[in-house]
């Protein structure tokens, strides 16, 4: 589990993934020192009591390096220098988000009651993985395919159209952000998932949380009217994201943004939304 006094010994090497991987990273060392010990009172003290510890960290700082002599700074004033101040922020930032970071995985590890038989939970991991199954893309795809075959009115086959090109969007974007974030699932998790693509190996967001969000949006705006179902698509949306904590696969945080993608993704779709007109115009100029 990253903390700052791990990384600070350790080098700065990540522990939870590289979502976290760049937190107080290089640019915030100091900073992360400086708060995690007792904070002396006087920009002189700041230096070091010891004269090598003092002449390294005057060599270090920005002010030194690019040789401008602006401000309060090493000469001992009361004040921090400005520059520090506004490095100061980002190492505030820094801590802020390495302790979400921490609580995520701790609380991640709680919540991973299904991540195997033997887990407390887990004599409901073959209901999980079921639930699991119902969030998959596989069904998703080739229920919409299905769906859009079996249409007999224009206005059923545009809603499937657009089904299936939300599903593939979904993929694709959320394969980009998993590429991109290499973020690894948790230690805990048992890589037994039904059909995954290789950047399935990585957790960062949940693939079935934004699907879930997604399709929930899609079918309460388009097919879904009566109230008891509506509640129902809600309470399976929201059961999917669970699931993906409770079987370990995901940590709190790979669903939450999963969620907040989902939803965002269908803004997308229904700003690309294909008419029949669309379609038709676009069949006219490939012919
Ligand atoms: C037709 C075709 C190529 C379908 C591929 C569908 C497929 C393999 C989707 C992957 C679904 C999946 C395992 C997502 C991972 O979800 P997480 O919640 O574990 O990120």
């Amino acid at each position: 589990m990253p903390s700052p006094k791990a990384r600070n010994s350790a080098g700065g090497g990540g522990g939870g993934g590289s979502i976290g991987g760049g937190v107080g990273g290089n640019s915030g060392r100091y900073e992360f020192m400086s708060l995690s010990r007792s904070a002396p009172p006087s920009g002189l003290q700041r230096q070091g009591s010891d004269p090598t510890t003092a002449r390294l960290r005057a060599a270090d700082s920005p002010t030194r390096r690019r040789g401008s002599g602006s401000s309060t700074s090493s000469t001992g004033g009361q004040q921090l220098p400005e520059e520090d101040c506004m490095r100061l922020n980002p190492s505030m930032i820094g801590i802020a988000l390495s302790s979400l970071l921490a609580i995520d995985l701790w609380l991640s590890k709680r919540l991973g009651v299904c991540a195997c038989e033997e887990s407390s939970w887990g004599s409901v991991r073959p209901l999980m993985k079921l639930v699991e199954v119902s969030g998959h893309g596989i069904p998703w795809l080739v229920g919409a395919a299905y769906c859009l075959y079996k249409s007999d009115s224009a206005a059923g086959q545009e809603v499937m159209l657009n089904l299936l090109m939300a599903l593939v969007l979904d993929l694709v974007l959320v394969g980009i952000v998993k590429a991109v974030v290499r973020r690894r699932r948790p230690a805990h998790n048992r890589m037994d998932m039904f059909v995954t693509f290789s950047v399935d190996r990585y957790s960062f967001p949940s693939g079935h949380a934004t699907r879930a969000a997604m399709c929930a949006r899609f079918l309460l705006a388009h097919l879904v009217l009566a109230a008891p179902l509506r509640v129902l698509v809600l309470l399976w949306a929201v059961f999917v994201g669970f699931s993906r904590v409770f079987l370990g696969r995901h940590n709190v945080t790979d669903v939450a943004f999963g969620f907040f993608m989902g939803y965002c993704q269908y803004n997308l779709v229904e700003a690309l939304w294909l008419s029949p007109l669309m379609l038709q115009s676009m069949m006219g100029q490939l012919e």
